[in-house]
């Protein structure tokens, strides 16, 4: 594509060189430029790629986009200035790849918690009332059946227009995808035109990249900013900034609630183990999923579903019938009975629902004995520290045993986070908490130390198959250590 038509209505500061260079391939990393490549220049957090314009002039970049022109430009090579490079490659991927949002209904869902699992839903939701359907989430991206595995909660902006193009040319209709607070701020959704966008709920987590509340507050609240006056807006009117995200929204304001007024309302009428029973706009329904999040999460996906048109009891009907995504409260159960749940909770906010969900069914046992609910949990290493001893507390908090372990410690030492996460042990339950730096062999004390009928809660990682160590990725499975574990019980 002409350079010319690629940066159509993208403001620039200054050219130098040929607008009519022809553009075969846009990227923001040096090392995959190739003969014919736009090359982005993007200011990172651990490095600046203007540093590496060079780098892709000598791999045959035909144009560099950058936000500072350098002070002499070889002729063959086009240069663009902008403002923000980040934001520009938004824009630019929409031109290159056609738009291919403006050709499908793209639903983003942001929230500290939840985006996957309302997101997942949604997209189980579609494909069940007969559309095809593209997901973008944490766990994986999916065209339909077609699986792709995702590096990111929400990708790049032009791997998403890329994977936009290919859910399009399967005939895709609807798209569901997940914004992080980071992918606002770093632009990723430029350039996307959304028909709808959904708020969970907005509680402590990423302070280490965003520094203060208000700024994450105000992350989420810039996708909410950027939706065209079309689209829906669609809050929860019972978390306290749920108002906040739609105060300078161009879109269509709603709202579900569970306790308040809101455009869609819902009530629990009975909550297990088992699942949920809901009244959503007075119709009684059963849901396989569990805990209060779960119904806020429902109701959201529902209000979402009836806002894109579909037929309220059909959504209903097709809803009741749809499992949680992996490792969401995803359970785990020995031959003795003893309750092992996978979750995927690693903000405090997520744990303490987590762990009330379970405590209200850890009462229902017909054993005679009290079931004790055993937490087992950690905190991931180069990623918001001020979480680490709110979660230990937490968890002392509404366990009988915690084992506090490591999390994906990346490139900080485990035993350092663990003693973080001990300073927010209260003393009074410094004898209830073991801390083991191995995951594998803190989730096997902890089917050491459980009796039938007991609640093993193993905390943070759930759907991920891996844990991260100095840059390496080893095997790991929650899941699947659990049940070795419960397997080797007997034998012991
Ligand atoms: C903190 C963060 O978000 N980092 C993201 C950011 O990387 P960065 O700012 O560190 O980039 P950098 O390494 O400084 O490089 C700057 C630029 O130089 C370029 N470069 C670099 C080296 C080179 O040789 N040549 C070159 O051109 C890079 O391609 C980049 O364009 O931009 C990269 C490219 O898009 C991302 O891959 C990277 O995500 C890292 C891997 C990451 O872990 N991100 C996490 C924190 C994240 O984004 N999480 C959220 C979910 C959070 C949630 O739970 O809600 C997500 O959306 O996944
Ligand atoms: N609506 C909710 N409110 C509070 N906690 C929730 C909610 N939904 C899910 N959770 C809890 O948070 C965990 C993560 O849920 P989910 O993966 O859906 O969130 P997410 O926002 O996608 O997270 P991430 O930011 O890591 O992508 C779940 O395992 C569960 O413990
Ligand atoms: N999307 C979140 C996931 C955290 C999951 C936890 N297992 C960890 O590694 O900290 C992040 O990147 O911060
Ligand atoms: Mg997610």
């Amino acid at each position: 594509m002409q350079l010319s038509s690629l940066l159509y209505k993208v403001p620039l500061q200054a050219t130098a060189g040929s607008m009519d260079t022809d553009v075969t391939h846009l990227t923001m990393d040096s090392r995959r430029v190739a003969p014919g490549s736009l090359f982005i220049a993007v200011r990172g957090t651990v490095t600046d790629g203007h540093a590496y314009i060079d780098k892709a002039i000598e791999l045959g970049a035909s144009a560099i986009l950058c936000e500072a022109l350098p002070d002499q430009t070889p002729e063959h090579v086009t240069f663009v200035q902008v403002a923000d490079s980040a934001r520009t490659m938004g824009l630019v991927a929409a031109n290159f790849y056609g738009h291919p949002s403006k050709k499908i209904r793209l639903v983003g869902v942001t929230g500290t918690n939840g985006k996957t699992s309302v997101a997942t839903l949604l997209f189980r939701l579609f494909r069940s009332l007969g559309y095809r359907c593209g997901l973008l989430s944490t766990v994986q991206n999916q065209i339909d059946d077609t699986v792709i595995p995702a590096t990111h909660t929400t990708p790049d902006a032009i791997t998403t227009h890329e994977l936009l193009v290919r859910m399009l040319e399967h005939g895709c209709t609807h798209v569901f995808m997940e914004v992080s607070s980071h992918a606002v701020v770093q632009e990723r959704i430029a350039g996307l035109h959304f028909a709808g966008g959904i708020f969970t709920n907005i509680t402590h987590d990423h302070l280490d990249f965003h520094k203060t509340f208000d700024n994450y507050i105000k992350a989420k609240k810039g996708f909410f900013d950027q939706l065209p006056r079309a689209a829906f807006a669609l809050t929860n009117a019972d978390d306290k900034r749920g108002a906040v995200m739609l105060q300078n929204t161009l879109a269509r304001k709603e709202s579900y609630s569970l306790q308040t007024l809101g455009t869609f309302k819902g009530k629990i009428l009975a909550d297990g183990l088992f699942g949920l029973e809901m009244d959503i706009d007075n119709r009684q329904v059963w849901f396989k999923l569990i805990g209060r999040f779960n119904a806020y999460n429902l109701l959201a996906v529902y209000g979402a579903a009836v806002l894109l048109g579909e037929d309220p009891d059909d959504v209903l009907t097709q809803l009741s019938g749809l499992m949680p995504p992996p490792g969401r409260f995803e359970q785990v159960i020995s031959d003795d009975r003893i309750v092992g749940i996978v979750d995927y909770a690693h903000t405090p906010d997520a744990l303490q629902n987590v762990l009330e969900t379970i405590a209200e069914f850890s009462q229902e046992s017909e054993t005679g004995r009290l079931p004790q609910v055993i937490t087992v949990v950690g905190c991931g290493g180069n990623r918001d520290a001020a979480k680490r001893p709110l979660m230990a507390e937490i968890a002392c908090k509404f366990s009988q045993r915690v084992i506090l372990t490591s999390d994906n410690p990346r490139h900080e030492e485990p035993m350092a986070i663990l003693e973080q996460m001990q300073a927010g042990v209260p003393p009074i339950d410094f004898k209830k908490t073991i801390t083991i730096e191995d995951r594998r062999e803190a989730i096997e004390r902890a089917v050491a130390l459980a009796q039938p009928h007991d609640i093993i809660l193993v905390a943070g990682k759930g759907h991920e198959t891996y844990q991260e160590i100095k840059g390496v990725k080893y095997d790991f499975d929650d899941r699947l250590v659990l049940r070795e574990a419960f397997a080797n019980r007997g034998k012991a």
